[in-house]
């Protein structure tokens, strides 16, 4: 984990689009890593619907999100991308939220420009905070950061609530206040997606979000538009979801899992995936038999 924004940075300036899919747990995470991802992006819809079983309105606390970035920070040992929501309060808030997050060990964070309680980018309602107090807080993230590699990228909601023009203003002055990364939240056409990353010189994220609102496109037209960071933040738990119901359904239909026991992931793979070959090894490394557990 060490020097992940570092890494980060680097993955950033590399040729291509990096794809960071999203996840809000730990088993999530390490299906990332195993399957080969450089980076890893924590959803904060998910991680509101993770560890609350609510939608992505506000309701969790800046310490709960830097905890749970950390953990997935800590499950994949990839560089972390983590929404931060709205920083969680005024410029102050915003560098504490800024060490927590980097202490946790998360290597880039985005932070975005609506009042709270905010709502998930892609849903209607929102309201925004003044351009010029976004800008004190993108300021203040910059400041608080101890690593001077650590990504702070500024989100602007700003498209469903000024229209696509002041979005891109806004895009730009976030720049000008010192953001590595601009985020402009959901565009809705190719034509706004051609302009975003045109109209700033700092590298953009597209957020493959699943509400449909911006068109679904492939990393290779993702690339092709300029964009150098690609989230897809619900698409692990979207896939999760069916899954998970299916099982459920013939459990109850069937009376009993035994029919469904090829389908579904062994114990000892789920083991294997969530690190035991590495705990293994630890255990021969510092002696641990059965016998030395036994008298711990
Ligand atoms: C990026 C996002 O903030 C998230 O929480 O992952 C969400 C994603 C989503 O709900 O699909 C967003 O507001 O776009």
């Amino acid at each position: 984990m060490g020097r992940s924004a570092g890494k980060l940075r680097a993955l950033l300036k590399a040729p291509g689009v990096l794809t960071a899919p999203g996840v809000a747990d730990g088993v999530m995470a390490r299906i990332v890593a195993r399957e080969g991802f450089s980076a890893i992006y924590m959803t904060g819809a998910g991680t509101a619907a993770t560890r609350l079983g609510w939608p992505d309105v506000g309701l969790m606390t800046m310490t709960e999100m830097a905890d749970n970035a950390g953990r997935i920070a800590g499950a994949s040992g990839l560089p972390t991308i983590a929404d931060a929501d709205t920083g969680y309060g005024g410029p102050l808030n915003v560098r504490r939220t800024v060490q927590c997050y980097e202490s946790a060990g998360v290597a880039a964070l985005h932070m975005e420009d609506q009042s709270w309680p905010k709502r998930c980018g892609h849903m209607a309602g929102k309201t925004l905070i003044p351009a010029e107090d976004m800008a004190a807080k993108i300021r203040a993230a910059c400041d608080a950061r101890e690593d001077p590699d650590f990504v702070v990228i500024a989100r602007t909601d700003a498209i469903a609530v000024e229209g696509f023009d002041k979005a891109l203003d806004r895009a730009k002055r976030y720049e000008q206040a010192g953001a590595d990364v601009l985020f402009v939240e959901a565009p809705t056409s190719m034509e706004q997606l051609e302009a975003i990353p045109r109209a700033v010189s700092a590298p953009c994220l597209f957020n493959m979000a699943m509400s449909g609102k911006t068109p679904f496109l492939s990393v290779e037209e993702i690339e092709a538009l300029g964009f150098k960071l690609a989230i897809y933040p619900n698409l692990m738990l979207m896939a999760a979801i069916p899954a998970a119901t299916g099982a459920l359904r013939r459990l109850k239909s069937e009376g009993s899992i035994k029919g469904m026991t090829n389908e579904l992931t062994k114990f000892t793979d789920f083991f294997d995936l969530m690190g035991m070959p590495e705990v293994r090894e630890l255990e021969e490394r510092y002696q641990i038999s059965e016998d030395a557990r036994a008298g711990y």
